[in-house]
């Protein structure tokens, strides 16, 4: 019988490395078997990529960019082809969808959402491509042309998490490929289907071999050489704050651009003149989007204390009404972590909240059976609510990455601001007030990357997404995320050259 996992084209693959313009198995031979974290099943085979799979796409990388294959097309003709790309995902968007819903048991619904900011990264970037072209700077000098080019930076390495696997693999590619760059892509070990099918994409529409290149694999085993190695000029990176500084320290040997987007710790921060049901439907939809996996999580909320008992009564009554449930199950409202590792890091972090005297007041336990027919055989948690939470509380301080929201109260408008910016992160935020006067005040003073007013969660291809602090370094999205893929050039043309005179001439 046909399922929905049984309907991935990638599920007896084998050879899923990309590389030089081809599929090939991995070097070892090894695949690696994906499974649903829904239900467990079985939903992929893939090659496991080792290091030497890994220096292979570096030198056809290295080989495509210095060839000029790429790098030399006109950078609107680049575009044009980024264009052409989203169409081929519009056109496949159904395929993709479901491998990564199946990847990473979110609702199918939601793969659909994240195909469709895909597409529009894919256009934003296609239309900005040939836009920049540079700019003549005024030397003060009749006899002299100075200008600003900007040039691809190279090849670069993207290293890629589970949560948005295509998603956040997007948002390197367009910009990467507008630039003029070739790439080499490593996503998540758990999550590679939707890049080998973006790999189809480029390859039907007659990329260079070369320019793309994609390596699955573990992290350590194909992952760590792509921040080391002296052939790669910028290392792009999203993942964990823990792996962000290895992959930081392991660029430093060859001194390559580096760009991190890390985790957050993001505060929620309602005052009591907020519009009540807007704000509490978006601490849900904040914290509980994805099962909380998500890197703007809003996990922090930041309440007046006014308002906070009647908030928190009511955050609690509608978190524990949540439906849980497999990609496919209509009445589910989220879905199941992406790992049972996961999971009990989730889960430890919760128990580590109540050691030190965090109140758990709804949620806090993996579900089971009980709580709805199929989540014992996935790894699904019960959002969870924790209140009596102090700033110095590793719940207020550590990103869970799993449905959890925890509880901090305020009385003025600087405390809200000092709890809110006391963090090691500073991805994003939010601030909820129907004065807007103060909303904005309080934005520009959030040490945060992302700020929303009265809202929770939107991004947009044309703005700037990525961290202050220990967030990251450098921005994805907006023309800064092409910049990212680019070099500045000074070019200083001297018109009319003279004999300086610096040094006298001297009979010899
Ligand atoms: N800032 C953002 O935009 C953003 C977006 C999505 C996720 N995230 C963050 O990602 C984290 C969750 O993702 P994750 O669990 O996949 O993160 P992770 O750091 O465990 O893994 C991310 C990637 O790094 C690879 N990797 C692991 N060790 C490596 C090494 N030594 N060298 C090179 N690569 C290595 C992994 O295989 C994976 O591809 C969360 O902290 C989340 O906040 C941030
Ligand atoms: C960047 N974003 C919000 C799409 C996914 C973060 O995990």
């Amino acid at each position: 019988m046909s399922s929905p996992s049984n309907q991935n084209p990638l599920l007896h693959h084998g050879a899923t490395l990309f590389i030089d313009g081809a599929f090939t198995p991995a070097a070892s031979g090894e695949t690696r078997t994906i499974n649903c974290p829904a239900n467990g099943e079985a939903v992929a085979t893939v090659s496991e990529a080792g290091e030497a799979d890994s220096i292979k796409a570096i030198e056809a990388a290295r080989r495509s960019f210095d060839s000029g294959i790429w790098s030399s097309v006109p950078a609107a003709q680049r575009g044009d082809f980024l264009l052409k790309a989203a169409e081929q995902l519009v056109a496949r968007k159904a395929e993709f969808a479901l491998a990564e819903t199946l990847d990473t048991g979110k609702r199918l619904v939601e793969s659909e959402l994240d195909m469709d900011d895909i597409i529009s990264c894919f256009r934003y970037f296609g239309k900005l491509a040939g836009q920049e072209a540079g700019r003549v700077v005024d030397a003060n000098d009749p006899n002299v042309i100075s200008r600003i080019d900007y040039e691809p930076v190279g090849v670069a390495a993207m290293i890629t998490p589970w949560n948005y696997p295509l998603l956040q693999a997007a948002w390197k590619i367009a910009p990467a490929l507008a630039a003029g760059c070739s790439f080499v892509l490593k996503p998540a070990e758990l999550t590679p289907s939707t890049a080998i099918l973006m790999m189809e994409v480029l390859k039907d529409l007659g990329l260079p071999a070369g320019v793309a290149n994609l390596v699955t694999g573990a992290g350590a085993q194909a992952g760590a050489v792509l921040s080391e190695h002296k052939d790669v000029d910028l290392v792009s990176f999203t993942g964990g704050l823990v792996t962000g500084r290895k992959v930081a320290a392991a660029a430093a040997g060859t001194v390559k651009k580096v760009a991190l987007e890390l985790g957050g710790k993001n505060p929620n921060v309602v005052f009591a003149d907020a519009d009540f049901d807007a704000a509490l439907d978006n601490a849900l939809n904040g914290a509980f989007v994805h099962s909380g996996q998500v890197c703007s999580a809003g996990a922090r909320l930041v309440i007046h204390e006014s308002i906070a008992e009647k908030f928190v009564d009511e955050l609690v009554r509608r978190a524990q009404q949540i439906t849980l449930g497999g990609p496919f199950d209509q009445k589910a409202e989220t879905g199941a972590l992406i790992s049972a590792a996961h999971l009990e890091k989730v889960d430890a972090y919760v128990q580590a909240g109540i050691a030190e005297g965090a109140r758990v007041r709804c949620g806090g336990r993996r579900a089971t059976e009980q709580d709805g027919a199929g989540l014992g055989s996935g790894h699904f948690y019960l959002p969870t609510v924790i209140d009596q939470v102090t700033g110095s509380m590793s719940v207020a301080q550590d990103e869970a990455f799993g449905p959890t929201i925890t509880v901090e109260t305020f009385s003025t408008e600087d405390q809200a601001v000092a709890i809110a910016n006391d963090t090691i992160y500073g991805l994003a935020g939010a601030v909820w007030s129907q004065d807007a006067g103060k909303a904005a005040r309080v934005a520009k003073r959030l040490r945060h990357g992302t700020i929303w007013i009265n809202d929770y969660h939107p991004y947009l291809p044309q703005a700037e997404w990525g961290g202050f602090g220990q967030s990251g370094v450098g921005r994805e999205l907006g023309p800064t995320g092409l910049g990212e893929y680019q070099e500045a050039k000074h070019v200083y043309q001297n018109l009319n050259p003279q004999v300086t005179g610096w040094f006298a001439q001297k009979q010899s």
